[in-house]
């Protein structure tokens, strides 16, 4: 986690130098285990976790609002020992107090042929509600993570609610990147008319699961505009030194947002389907 803490340590001094207004940064930031009963064993509260200590001192010392991905404890035995734990985005504001958070909703269970398997929900207990968009310095900000990209509903719920950007900080896996990342970002862009922001772990992680060669992300972190083009992109697996981390800057133009939603209007057909709410 120290580690982790110092490669964001010098991805904020790049948003700083780079002129960005806010830095997103990916899912479990803080650390990716190599199994659940670690990944619990790692898992510190957000109020003494270092490195979330760390990133809110950096938010406060740079006035740099920070988005970012965390572990937090759920619920813990009799004997005081978390047996779950919450997959949490946090919004860091920037003097440095968390104003906001979200709880991934979906959890990350699958079993692919000759691909990866994992079970999230071993070790995460699923969130039980969406948070509001909010305002940020760049738009309101709606946020999900992950997982959650692959379902629609969510985003549009977050569009309902009034958000003009969404946020998908990730740790996706190579076979399932590759065949589905960019186009699901593009998705939700365009079905809700909004920036999407996905910052992504990219390459390999530092432990092995059982038996097996060790878990690597896919990368190609990426910002999309409501029109669904792809106005900022980072490297991807096996193109990208470890432990250099990359940051991409893109421009947020709310006037895009509105000339989109404007010149296109999408007018839902409630008296046949419900409405997302
Ligand atoms: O494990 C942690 O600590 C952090 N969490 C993750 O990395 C999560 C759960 S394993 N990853 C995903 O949801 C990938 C989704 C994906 O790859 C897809 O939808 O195709």
């Amino acid at each position: 986690m120290a580690h982790n803490l110092a490669q964001c340590r010098v991805l904020v001094q790049k948003a700083v130098a780079a002129g960005a207004k806010a830095l997103f940064l990916p899912e479990a930031s803080d650390y990716i285990a190599p199994n659940a009963s670690t990944s619990l064993s790692l898992c510190l509260p957000a109020s003494t976790s270092p490195f979330v200590l760390g990133l809110r001192d950096l938010a406060r010392n740079h006035n740099m609002p920070i988005n970012v991905g965390i572990h937090e404890p759920a619920t813990t035995s009799g004997s005081g020992s978390i047996t779950k734990i919450k997959n949490t985005l946090i919004w860091i504001s920037a003097s440095g107090e968390i104003t906001h958070q979200y709880h991934k909703l979906h959890l990350f269970d699958v079993s692919i042929k000759n691909g990866p398997v994992l079970k999230e929900s071993q070790s995460v207990e699923p969130g039980s509600q969406l948070t509001e968009p909010f305002d940020t310095v760049i738009g309101k900000l709606g946020m999900l993570i992950c997982f959650d990209l692959r379902f629609p509903e969510p985003s549009l719920s977050l569009r309902h609610r009034g958000a003009q950007i969404l946020t998908y900080p990730s740790a996706f896996t190579v076979p399932t990147g590759q065949a589905h990342w960019e186009t699901l970002l593009r998705a939700r862009a365009i079905e809700t008319q909004s920036y999407v922001i996905a910052a992504a772990q990219c390459g390999v992680h530092d432990a092995p699961p059982e038996g097996e060669g060790k878990r690597r992300s896919y990368g190609h972190g990426m910002v999309v505009d409501p029109w669904g083009r792809v106005v900022a992109e980072l490297g991807g697996e096996g193109g990208v030194k470890l432990d250099i981390g990359e940051i991409a800057v893109a421009d947020i133009d709310l006037g895009v947002v509105e000339k989109v939603r404007e010149e296109m209007p999408l007018a839902r057909r409630t008296d046949v389907y419900p409405q997302v709410l």
